[in-house]
């Protein structure tokens, strides 16, 4: 907030005035350590410094913004109340007080009260401010407070903050939503209003250009508020400077959350003649103090670098790691990060990497200060690392998806600050111990998939903070304890057998089977498709040629505009210095230089960019989305690729490589040369018209019974089951991914694939995180969008099953999401099967191309349901995916079970009619 040259007229001064009454007032004229544009005239805030914030936060309540005290003129107060615990040695200090009685103030908040409040500065620089709040009103009241403290910094995205991972924040960015901080260290790439709940009571924020820290020490103030407007919020404030949110950072001690209630001071209890502390329990005292540390060069923590190279030697990874002994390993090293300091290892995350072995004896476990341990999706075996022990402070601890056996440590006590657990996908055997019952702080645990066995602990009941828990696919047998019934069936799926696990969704307004399909309607529907079919042939026909063109002069464009070529990426390699960064397993040996050399041509324009297929010089094929709108900074950025593309499961597109510069943002999947199941379900005529209209027709319209594209094949009653089913399981495992948080975003058609086996593979996940806030789109799209959604950042799982549910509806129906009918009329194709159904109907809705299928009625109305269940508008009533997947495949086992019948039975399924 300081600029570099002030004027002299710019300088700091404190004007001494009268107000009306002849009373004294202080008026800071250029006050330090505030904006350029601060207003310093009351009633208006200072934008600097450190306005108080009281007796409201924000909006939360029916005073303006933050309340009223920052408004106020305070008094100087000559003779304040004792504070008997203040030591006055080498510090100065000023007292001051807010008693307002003015009737306005009254009116508002109708609560007598004093706030006094020191201020004092200590030769080391440290600034503490003492509130005290008194109410001497008859009744109790409550209050929020927070010290809306702006600190100057050399550059906000040098800037970290620390003492606030673990915690749970309301993002006030999402309507105050709850979450939970993931990160080591706070970081800042882009705007961020957060209230940070419960934190312990030292923050520091570091600036590592200045080489300076503040430490800020509270007490009595449970919440810290984090905030940064960025550029655009910066714009909208009149009292900032454009380029001054770049040099500020407020971060607020506050009691927020819950608000403060105070009892009123007994009348007997005279205020200032009883200094005793007495006269205070009743009052509140809230105390923040401010220290600057000028920090100087850190070493590198060698005992530290030592273990961890001894760990790489023995574990020997397939991918290789920076690793160095003569590189600092808290600024180079891949999977490492550092304490404030630098004297420290406190996160250390090696996913996918190919480590192999046992983990070597006094190596990680001398990392006595590792908060973070994530070595999940590698090849480590042997038994649990029971050197671990001695991480007291581990709060994330991931090794799933290892080879690891044998029984689990019978005393969990030693990992008292755990927050979240998994251990799932290996060997593990023998019995879920017990001790885990004394976590309390652990909120997500994950056992799945391994071999334990025995009943599961009812203490477990004891783990109070638990959000979300996994013990399925083991070997563990009922009674489940009735605590675990609060959980999903999914997290239990295979213990207790006795136990009913799901209850199915509701029923669909009716259930009438598809009886009215007779052969002379058949007859007559495929007549009008024949007919509908010639009809269109020849406007087919002139798309075709039509495509061919706009492909190219497409292709010409993006050339022209710089988009793939080699020199202008070239130049910007040289300039970002970034290189594709793969991912383990990975067996593409191209660069980036390779990737921007090779032809390219325009597979689909989406929500976050477009795709393009690039055929290499050696012939491979991948595809590259070039993102658009990319909000996230660098390190939000590799995080998410991280969580994208450590997804390894056979119905998820794998994303094999990103690439990431200040222009450029790319991923580099798989090419699927069978196309879309958009496509497959409708041909090409619907890209061709998408492209053709784009900018100028919202709608694409042929898409009916029919008009879907010359050569298409027709797609099978058993190939959409297993596209429904695939990507189904595809979305369940995406939703398991990020401690159970990640949401893919973006379901439709166009974005899910067949994998070798022919099942869907879905695509394009987890982007709405790293993207701008986009408005509902107003494209095909929409017709995915569930309700609730008002812009794609607000999608949540519960979205993506809606989305999921269109595209079964599009899978029985063959129709598109939105489409239109021959007169033009704009069908909403959930809103079209409800009206069909409603009128009982329900054979209308089927694709044609089922018709010649018999005996799959009864499993169509089955999926039926089980769409309509997922498109239901309270998004809780929605089904979980992972209960999806269990109904879809039951409807899909049964078919399955009639098909291993005698022949002459098994003959009567799903094959087409000789019709
Ligand atoms: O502009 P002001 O009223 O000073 O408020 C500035 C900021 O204060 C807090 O940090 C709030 O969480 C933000 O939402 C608000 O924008």
């Amino acid at each position: 907030m300081e600029p570099s040259g002030v004027s002299d007229e710019k300088r700091p001064t404190v004007d001494l005035v009268k107000d009306k009454n002849g009373t004294d007032q202080v008026l800071l004229k250029n006050p330090k350590g505030a904006s350029v544009k601060a207003n310093s005239k009351p009633p208006h805030p200072v934008r600097g410094g450190i306005p108080i914030c009281f007796p409201q936060f924000g909006t939360r309540g029916s005073l303006e913004q933050h309340g009223f005290a920052r408004n106020k003129m305070w008094l100087v107060e000559e003779n304040p109340p004792d504070l008997p615990s203040f030591d006055s040695t080498d510090k100065a200090y000023v007292d001051l007080v807010l008693k307002p009685s003015d009737e306005e103030t009254t009116r508002i908040w109708p609560h007598s009260f004093e706030f006094h409040l020191r201020v004092s500065l200590a030769l080391d620089g440290n600034l503490t401010l003492i509130s005290r709040v008194r109410n001497i009103n008859s009744k109790p009241f409550s209050f929020s407070i927070a010290y809306h403290t702006y600190f100057s910094i050399s550059d906000i995205s040098e800037v970290r903050v620390e003492g606030l991972e673990t915690l749970d924040y309301l993002d006030n960015l999402f309507d105050k939503e709850r979450f939970t901080e993931q990160g080591d260290t706070l970081t800042f790439e882009s705007e961020i209003d957060r209230v940070y709940l419960n934190s312990r009571d030292v923050v520091a924020v570091f600036d590592h250009e200045r080489k300076r820290t503040f430490l800020i020490k509270k007490e009595g103030l449970p919440d810290v508020v984090v905030w940064n407007p960025w550029d655009k919020k910066a714009r909208a404030l009149t009292d900032l400077g454009d380029e001054e949110y770049k040099h500020m950072l407020c971060v607020n001690g506050a009691a927020i959350e819950k608000p403060i209630n105070l009892k009123p001071v007994p009348l007997s209890s005279s205020f200032h003649k009883e200094p005793a502390m007495e006269a205070w329990r009743l009052s509140l005292w809230t105390l923040f103090s401010l220290y600057l540390i000028i920090s100087g060069a850190k070493a590198d923590p060698s005992q530290d670098k030592r273990a961890l190279l001894e760990f790489l030697t023995i574990t020997r990874p397939t991918r290789s790691l920076n690793w160095n002994e003569t590189t600092p390993l808290c600024k180079n090293w891949t999977g490492v990060t550092c304490n404030h300091n630098e004297s420290r290892i406190i996160a250390l995350r090696l996913p996918a990497i190919g480590l192999n072995g046992q983990i070597p004896p006094n190596t990680i476990s001398r990392l006595s200060a590792l908060r973070v341990l994530s070595l999940r999706s590698n090849r480590l075996s042997g038994p649990f690392p029971m050197g671990l022990a001695g991480l007291k402070d581990l709060a994330f601890l991931y090794l799933e998806d290892n080879d690891f056996s044998g029984p689990l440590p019978l005393d969990f006590s030693v990992w008292k600050k755990l927050v979240s657990l998994n251990l799932s996908n290996n060997r593990f055997n023998g019995t879920v111990p017990v001790s885990l019952s004394g976590l309390k702080r652990l909120q997500s645990l994950n056992l799945a998939n391994n071999s334990l066995s025995g009943v599961v602990p009812d203490v477990l009941s004891g783990l109070s903070s638990l959000k979300e828990i996994d013990l399925s696919n083991n070997n563990l047998h009922g009674p489940l304890p009735s605590w675990l019934l609060r959980f999903p069936p999914s997290s239990y799926q295979g213990i207790g057998d006795d136990v009913t696990h799901f209850q199915p969704p509701p029923e669909p307004p009716t259930r009438k089977k598809p009886k009215g399909v007779t052969k002379t309607v058949f007859l007559l529907i495929v007549i009008s498709v024949a007919i509908l079919l010639l009809a269109v042939l020849a406007f087919v026909f002139a798309l075709c040629y039509l495509r061919r063109k706009v492909t190219i002069v497409k292709d010409h464009k993006l050339q022209k505009k710089g988009g793939m070529s080699p020199e202008k990426f070239d130049s910007r390699m040289e300039e970002a210095n970034n290189r594709l960064s793969f991912f383990e397993g990975c067996s593409y040996s191209f660069d980036l230089e390779d990737l921007l050399r090779a032809s390219a041509e325009i597979l689909g324009k989406g929500t976050f960019g477009t795709t393009y297929k690039a055929v290499l010089e050696d012939a491979t094929s991948v595809a590259v989305k070039r993102l658009k709108d990319v909000a996230a900074g660098k390190r939000d950025f590799e995080q998410q690729m991280e969580i994208i593309g450590g997804i390894k499961h056979e119905n998820v597109v794998e994303l094999k490589a990103y690439y990431y510069s200040k222009d450029e943002k790319l991923m580099v999947y798989d090419y699927f040369s069978s196309g879309s199941v958009a496509s497959l379900l409708h041909g090409n005529v619907l890209l061709a018209l998408v492209r053709l209209v784009s900018g100028l027709i919202l709608v694409t319209g042929l898409v009916g019974a029919g008009n879907r594209g010359e050569n298409r094949v027709p797609l099978d009653w058993e190939t959409r089951m297993k596209i429904a089913i695939g990507a189904a399981k595809g979305i369940a495992r995406i939703h398991k991914e990020n401690n159970g948080k990640l949401v893919h975003g973006n379901i439709k058609s166009s974005n899910i694939f067949l994998n070798s086996e022919r099942y869907g593979c879905v695509s394009d996940l987890g982007l709405t995180a790293v993207m701008s806030a986009l408005a509902p789109p107003i494209s095909r799209q929409a017709g995915y969008r569930a309700p609730e959604v008002t812009d794609t950042r607000k999608s949540s799982q519960l979205s993506d099953v809606y989305s999921f549910g269109v595209v079964l509806l599009e899978l029985l129906t063959g129709k598109s999401p939105i489409h239109t009918t021959a007169g033009d009329e704009i069908i909403h194709l959930v809103r079209w099967v409800h009206s069909v159904v409603r009128e009982e109907w329900t054979a209308e809705v089927f694709d044609v191309e089922l018709l010649r299928y018999t005996n799959i009625e009864e499993e169509m109305v089955e999926m039926l349901q089980i769409a309509m269940s997922c498109v239901v508008k309270a998004p809780d009533q929605r089904p979980k995916m992972s209960d999806l997947v269990r109904l879809m495949e039951s409807v899909g086992n049964r078919r399955a079970s009639l098909e291993t019948k005698p022949e002459k039975e098994a003959s009567e399924t799903s094959t087409p009619s000789e019709t």
